[in-house]
């Protein structure tokens, strides 16, 4: 899969096309009655609104020359219940749309944010998440317009523009063919910059999606950036990235805004021309009032057109954001139940790697021909260099990523054939970076297993040798810690995270570096405890304080992808070779110390 960072515009992989409109008509569906009312309502109102010229016309030509007060003042009150009726309705309209398009965005995003929550991690290794974030909030924002207000006033523009073609062709024929030569012109500008329009809506999306990837990385890298005093450099690499955002902004905006000029010169030339030739008209089948009835008709002729261009822009905007929100929604986790996945069975803890090949990209070896054994309630450590693939080996049982080839059992049932959920419910997760969510420590501690009652957490809390600290903080287990746990020291956090892995009592336990930040104090009691808590499971140690793994009932190493020592502590040292050496060096280290 292709990477994509802050600076690189990201690739459209379905462009769009007017399928997607219609998928948005169908988060629209569920609201097809209110929307039916509130256009029967805005019919109302362009009816009443569009009753104005006709009264002026009848004034101008009969009450006025005749003198009728009586007459003029009847028309007069038609004219403000009109007008009133107009503004109670345009009242109704923008408090339902603004309802509706508010319930469609919050569905567009909730059923985006069910989806991210099943994607795999592929998909998160495959780009910066400031960009995942900007569909979620601003796309899906920016269609808030469009859903609020586009189609009712498509509608009901279109009703209006119809109803006034039909009262311009009752006063005058001519002049109403004269009217719409402006049509033509129109629909060339519209074809002109369409294209245009739509590509600076593209690259404006992605301006907008890496500034906000720019923005989230400085955030999570601030203390690096404070620490290494990159603060000037970091700023300059924001200008350029909020540069690029607005004068693709400027270009965007530029090539929307000739289409209302356009509409507008059209529509004061053929105004003008009506005057021109309605004038010589007059007296010859035309009256004053008609004519200035006829004017009157024009302007607001020109009014639905104007807004029917503005509904095509927004259309053609809100598709720029609307191909990225359905190009996430159709995002095919690539970590999936097959068809045939059935639920894995209660698990006993046998796991079997066949040959297993595997590579983060296409085409890639990161382990290669993994074969190992585990028998149930056996303790596996794994040590080896820094990117040997120890944690690879464990990302796969856990089927965070799928296997190149080969096979993963476990209770010689092929993992890829149990459903994701069945697998990892029965395993305990302790990943290299314990990740601590805003809320109470107990809330995280919970995590897992939500039906935990307070005395089984404080007890999982106890047996990682958590407790004295948490006892010693303000509020205990109540204490509220900020998302990633900044008000915890990373020991603290490890600790938590090995409380939440227990807690959901796994038959297979997997610890990735779970202790590597805890006092040797603490550890050792750990240490002494672990054992208990590790009883009857399958576990999966990872290591690089060898003193950690000693009574591990085998020892992996690992090197560039491939197990290339198995056995014992004691096996492993009288063997003189690999793991030797580094326990050796290690020895070293600690006596120089
Ligand atoms: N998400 C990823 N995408 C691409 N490559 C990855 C990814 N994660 C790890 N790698 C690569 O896979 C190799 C093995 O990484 P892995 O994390 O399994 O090593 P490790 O033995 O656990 O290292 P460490 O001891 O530093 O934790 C490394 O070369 C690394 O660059």
């Amino acid at each position: 899969m292709a990477r994509n960072k802050f600076d690189v515009d990201e690739e459209l992989e379905s462009p769009f096309s007017f399928i997607q409109l219609k998928r948005l008509m169908v988060y629209l569906k569920p609201y097809k009655k209110k929307i039916l009312i509130t256009v029967l309502i805005m019919l109302i109102a362009s009816g009443a609104n569009l009753i104005g010229p006709y009264l002026i016309s009848r004034a101008i030509d009969e009450e006025i020359p005749g003198k009728d007060v009586g007459g003029l003042m009847l028309l007069a009150g038609v004219y403000l219940i009109a007008i009133i009726i107009t503004g109670i309705c345009m009242k109704y309209r923008i408090r339902m749309m603004s309802q509706i398009g508010q319930s469609v965005i919050v569905q567009i995003r909730k059923d985006l944010f069910t989806h991210l929550q099943k994607l795999s991690f592929t998909f998160y290794d495959s780009r910066p998440h400031g960009k995942i974030l900007v569909r979620v909030v601003n796309y899906v924002n920016s269609l808030s317009d469009l859903l609020s207000n586009g189609l009712i006033n498509l509608i009901t523009d279109l009703f209006s523009l119809l109803v006034i073609l039909g009262f311009m062709f009752a006063i005058d024929v001519k002049l109403t063919l004269m009217a719409m030569i402006g049509f033509p012109i129109l629909a060339a500008v519209i074809l002109l910059i369409k294209n245009a329009q739509r590509k600076a809506w593209q690259l404006l999306s992605n301006k907008q999606s890496n500034m906000n990837a720019y923005i989230h990385e400085s955030i999570n890298g601030i203390k690096v950036t404070q620490a290494f005093t990159r603060e000037e450099e970091n700023k300059r690499i924001f200008s350029e990235v909020s540069d690029s955002y607005r004068s693709s902004w400027m270009r965007a905006v530029k090539i929307q805004f000739l289409l209302w000029p356009s509409i507008e010169n059209i529509s004061i030339l053929t105004t003008s021309l009506i005057y021109v030739v309605g004038i010589s008209l007059i007296g010859d089948g035309v009256t004053v009032g008609a004519l200035v009835a006829f004017v009157g008709y024009i302007g607001m002729f020109w009014a639905p057109i104007a807004n029917i261009g503005n509904f095509y822009n927004a259309i053609i905007n809100a598709t720029a954001y609307l191909e990225r929100i359905f190009e996430m929604i159709d995002e095919k986790p690539t970590v999936k139940d097959l068809p045939i996945a059935s639920e894995l069975p209660l698990i006993k803890g046998k796991v079997e790697f066949k040959d297993v090949t595997f590579g983060y990209e296409e085409g890639e070896k990161i382990l290669k021909n993994i074969n190992l054994s585990v028998n149930p309630g056996e303790t596996i450590a794994l040590v080896g260099a820094t990117g040997s693939g120890k944690t690879t080996i464990v990302s796969l049982l856990s089927r965070f990523y799928d296997v190149s080839s080969g096979r993963i059992e476990i209770d010689g049932v092929d993992i890829q054939s149990a459903t994701i959920a069945s697998l990892r419910k029965q395993m305990g997760v302790m990943l290299q970076d314990p990740f601590i969510f805003s809320g109470t420590i107990m809330d995280n501690i919970r995590y897992g297993r939500l039906d935990a009652t307070d005395e089984e957490v404080i007890e999982a809390a106890k047996a990682v040798q958590a407790h004295p600290f948490i006892s010693g903080l303000s509020e205990g287990y109540k204490t509220e810690v900020n998302e990633r746990g900044t008000r915890l020291s990373t020991g603290q956090r490890q600790l938590i995270s090995f409380a939440r892995a227990l807690l959901a009592d796994p038959k297979i336990l997997i610890l990735d570096e779970a202790t590597s930040s805890i006092d040797t104090e603490t550890e050792l009691a750990l240490q002494k405890g672990l054992e208990t808590l590790l009883a009857g499971r399958t576990s999966f140690i990872i290591a690089h304080r060898l003193s950690t793994i000693q009574n591990a009932n085998r020892i992996l190493v690992i090197d560039k992808g491939r197990i290339i020592e198995e056995g014992t502590h004691k096996e492993l040292i009288d063997k003189k070779s690999y793991y030797w050496k580094l326990h050796q060096s290690q020895h070293q280290s600690l006596d120089v110390g």
